[in-house]
């Protein structure tokens, strides 16, 4: 990385620069250079383009700053898919969450494939051949009305809306397109009319459709969260409002699939012990359960106990279910305790791995790779966290066999993996 030189001016906060934006970055920026040599992190740029940005942030190794004017554009740009993060308005009113906006889902997509093929190399030191699924019509549609769940916040003077983008100031809003049309809609007449703050409005829209809208007001919720159904085929799973679920409309049913399609069916044994961890309503225990058959034994660990407990019932038809509520590190020490036989269901079982975007850490990979399952199947949202973790257990004799990514999130720069790991 270049050092600024003697002879070039140090950069300062509220500067207007020309930048040369290169190529993608994690978290939905862009790595441009400044005249002056200086490595600048913008966002709401695309590789190729010139821009004009303000300075926004200045670190010892590097700056960030954000997009005001594009000189030149690429020809992969397009208008915004949300108006009011345009870079027409000013930076600090632009919402966040939907960094890829100013493109095609397509090319959306190829930037996250960059990005996560540059982890795995990075800190996983390999290089799968992979492309980034779409779901369902989300190319036609420009990736919008997919979110079923929506968060908005409100402000000390009960002004309604997102936050804006790396900041928790509430931005003025007259649209969510991201969001399900009705969730849209009830949203914008809340908008419209204030609301008692300052706290958040959760909007969920489940598998029936209707939307339920639920207020924290200076942390105290106005209701009790609403038990919901949320539905993958034919198969309801029982989800707390507040609880985890994929937010995207397809996103259970792609995991659910991508998780059957990802075990190594030469490795996997119906009647071993199987695992999903961080398994929240036991979503893709079922995944592996149905494979396993009605006596699978599979246990869904995950540590917010109202979870683990719908889990129980989600899981019910199947003989050997179970659901244990803790943490997923401390579960596997426990698990090294137990005896012979079971340490030996479990060495034939297969793991599903489905960790919050921090990743499972050597925490979690160590033990594990002690249990030595027959393979992990490894549900990933962050792509470093991923090739960090794909390292650890590369370093611990675990092979990556295969690899698949999917746009859970479009127009956002989030982007999912199902990972298979092997015994080597
Ligand atoms: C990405 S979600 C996955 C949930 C589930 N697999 C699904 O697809 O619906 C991660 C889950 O891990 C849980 N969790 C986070 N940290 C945990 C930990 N250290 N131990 C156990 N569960 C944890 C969260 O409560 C959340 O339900």
């Amino acid at each position: 990385m270049t050092e600024p030189t003697a002879s070039s001016p140090e950069l300062t906060e509220g500067d207007i620069v020309e930048l040369t934006v290169g190529e993608v970055a994690h978290g939905g920026i862009f790595v441009a250079r400044h005249d002056s040599g200086r490595v600048v992190f913008v966002s709401d740029a695309l590789p190729g383009e010139r821009v004009r940005a303000e300075i926004s942030e200045v670190k010892k190794r590097f700056a960030r700053a954000e997009t005001l004017e594009v000189l030149d554009a690429s020809s992969e740009r397009l208008e915004h898919v949300w108006p009011e993060a345009d870079v027409s308005r000013a930076p600090d009113d632009r919402p966040g969450g939907a960094e890829f906006g100013h493109t095609s889902v397509a090319f959306g997509r190829e930037l996250k494939r960059r990005v996560l093929a540059d982890a795995l190399a990075r800190f996983g030191g390999v290089e799968p051949e992979f492309e980034v699924s779409s779901l369902g019509n989300d190319d036609e549609t420009r990736g919008t009305g997919w979110r079923t769940r929506v968060t908005l916040h409100v402000d000390d003077d009960g002004r309604v809306g997102p936050f804006a983008a790396r900041s928790h100031r509430v931005v003025d809003v007259r649209s969510l397109p991201l969001a399900f049309p009705d969730i849209d809609e009830l949203a914008q007449q809340i908008i419209a009319k204030g609301h008692r703050g300052p706290g958040r409005i959760d909007f969920v829209a489940p598998a029936d459709f209707e939307v339920r809208m639920r207020a924290r007001v200076k942390g105290a919720s106005t209701r009790k969260p609403e038990l919901l159904r949320e539905r993958v085929g034919e198969r309801e799973f029982a989800v707390s409002e507040d609880g985890f679920w994929q937010v995207h409309r397809l996103a259970a049913v792609t995991l659910y699939d991508a998780v059957q399609d990802a075990i190594d069916r030469s490795r996997f044994d119906v009647s071993a012990q199987h695992f999903d961890l961080f398994g929240g309503v036991g979503l893709l225990g079922a995944a592996v359960a149905e494979l396993a058959g009605k006596d699978a034994r599979v246990e869904s660990v995950e540590d917010a106990k109202e979870a683990t407990e719908l889990a129980l019932t989600n899981l019910a038809e199947w003989g050997g279910a179970t659901a244990k509520t803790g943490r997923v590190d401390r579960y596997l020490h426990g698990l090294l305790d137990s005896g012979a036989d079971a340490l030996a269901a479990a060495r034939a079982g297969t793991v599903v791995l489905d960790p919050p975007r921090s990743g499972a850490k050597a925490d979690v990979t160590e033990p594990l790779a002690e249990l030595a399952p027959a393979q992990i199947v490894y549900v990933a949202c962050d792509p470093v966290a991923l090739g960090r973790d794909t390292g650890l257990l590369r370093e611990r004799g675990y092979e990556l066999t295969r690899l698949r990514s999917y746009d859970l999130f479009p127009n956002t720069h989030h982007v999912e993996a199902v990972a298979t790991f092997v015994r080597a």
